[in-house]
């Protein structure tokens, strides 16, 4: 079966930092338009595929998205609209030669990849499945994943305060999805109280979760262990987990990981981790070390790669070569993964395949600057990956690929949730 793209457009909208970003709005085959807003992140890894920005300082200081607009509604629908297509992977690769360069740079990666995930989305609807079973790879089995939920925000996402960027709290051992939407909501709540309790701000970060100005993530980690306890739940893998996005190139300056006040090399960085991860229920540590430290990496993945899930984000940037040189070297067991760090819904879903051909895990993620598409929510159900990353239980951009979740859950009874 062939399709046509029967029309195709984008805008300049606004996301949730409130910067500019496109929604692109395509149809197959003359049915009903559908829509895709771009994410955008803050701490990007530096072999990100490239995000086209004007830098124009008279609009939106430089940050406007009209040049990539304009490659969706001048070059790109020139080239695709009409044109038949066997599938997504057809159109992705015709996107990926007519922009000809690596870093999809020339048209960017934020006009290539809305056009790509507006297309999965309206070739979903053409074949009357619901968008994750659309994107369910054969031979794969569907699943709820493990919703992610970051409540507390530092680094690159909050002013001023500390410098891991995400403290996430993961509901392992809830019975189904809509319960570890419950807990994660409970435990957010209960959280606020011991902040404002303890004399600490309650304001939130660019993904939902507090701000507090705590200095160490140990004592984050302390809070967080009693709300989960406070709200009635175990604090723990057969309850609800911690897991960490340090995203350590941002503190990593001049060869030193600067933590709190203190300068670590790499070794002392691995040994601090192993420390929090005996001291607090921590299962997973997303970007443990700098995206230049492969050789800390390996180090830290014979050290803990063991007991603790080691998730490679700015590492990997969900490029298939480099997660293919990753896995050879043992640098981590495990992928984040981002629709826009790569630029089209097919490369992503063959970073997936590469992961789980080489028995890592993969957890879906949202970026910083997020509009509320609930795409990922799909992609995460769709792939049975068993995790998704998606910010606080706050914040209606969050939140509605949480709510999409619990929507598929109560529409399909027989999909098993949890890590698998
Ligand atoms: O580091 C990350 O994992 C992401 C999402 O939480 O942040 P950003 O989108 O700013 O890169
Ligand atoms: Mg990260």
């Amino acid at each position: 079966m062939t399709y046509r793209i029967s029309s195709l457009s984008a805008i300049e909208i606004l996301d949730s930092r409130s910067r500019p970003t496109l929604a692109v709005t395509l149809a197959v085959d003359g049915a009903t338009q559908v829509t895709a807003g771009v994410p955008s992140g803050a701490s990007t890894g530096t072999r990100e595929a490239v995000e086209l920005r004007d830098g124009d300082k008279a609009r939106y200081g430089g940050l406007g998205v009209t040049r990539a607009v304009g490659n969706v509604n001048g070059e790109i629908a020139a080239a695709v609209r009409g044109r038949e297509f066997a599938g997504l992977g057809e159109l992705d690769r015709a996107l990926i030669e007519l922009d000809g360069t690596e870093t999809k740079s020339r048209l960017g990666a934020n006009a290539i990849v809305g056009v790509s995930m507006a297309a999965a989305r309206a070739l979903a609807q053409s074949a009357g499945v619901p968008l994750w079973r659309y994107l369910t790879p054969e031979g794969v089995a569907p699943r709820l994943p493990v919703p992610h939920f970051n409540v507390v925000n530092g680094g690159a996402h909050a002013a001023n305060n500390l410098d891991f960027q995400e403290f996430m709290i993961a509901p392992l051992g809830a019975p189904t999805l809509t319960e570890a939407v419950r807990a994660g909501a409970e435990i957010y709540a209960k959280l606020r109280g011991l902040l404002a309790g303890a004399g600490h701000s309650v304001g939130l970060g660019d993904e939902g979760g507090f701000a507090p100005q705590i200095d160490t993530p140990e004592d984050v980690l302390t809070l967080l262990v009693h709300a989960i306890e406070d709200a009635g739940y175990r604090a723990g893998r057969d309850g609800v987990a911690i897991a960490l996005d340090p995203a350590a190139s941002e503190f990593h300056r001049a060869g030193f990981y600067q933590v709190a006040g203190e300068k670590l090399s790499s070794d002392e960085m691995i040994e601090r981790y192993a420390l929090i991860t005996d001291r607090f229920p921590v299962y997973s540590i997303e970007d443990g070390l700098a995206e230049d430290d492969w050789d800390g990496w390996t180090r830290l993945n014979a050290r803990l790669g063991e007991r603790v899930q080691l998730v490679g984000d700015d590492i990997l940037v969900t490029n298939p070569a480099i997660t293919t040189e990753a896995i050879a070297k043992n640098v981590a067991n495990s992928a984040l993964i981002k629709v826009n760090q790569i630029g089209t819904v097919t490369e992503t879903l063959e970073t997936i395949r590469i992961c789980r051909e080489a028995g890592w895990t993969q957890m879906i993620s949202h970026r910083s600057g997020e509009t509320p598409d609930d795409f990922i929510a799909d992609l995460a159900v769709g792939t049975g990956c068993g995790q998704l990353k998606t910010g606080a239980p706050a914040r209606g951009e969050r939140v509605a690929k949480y709510n999409r979740l619990i929507t598929i859950e109560a529409a399909n009874e027989n999909l098993p949730y949890g890590l698998g």
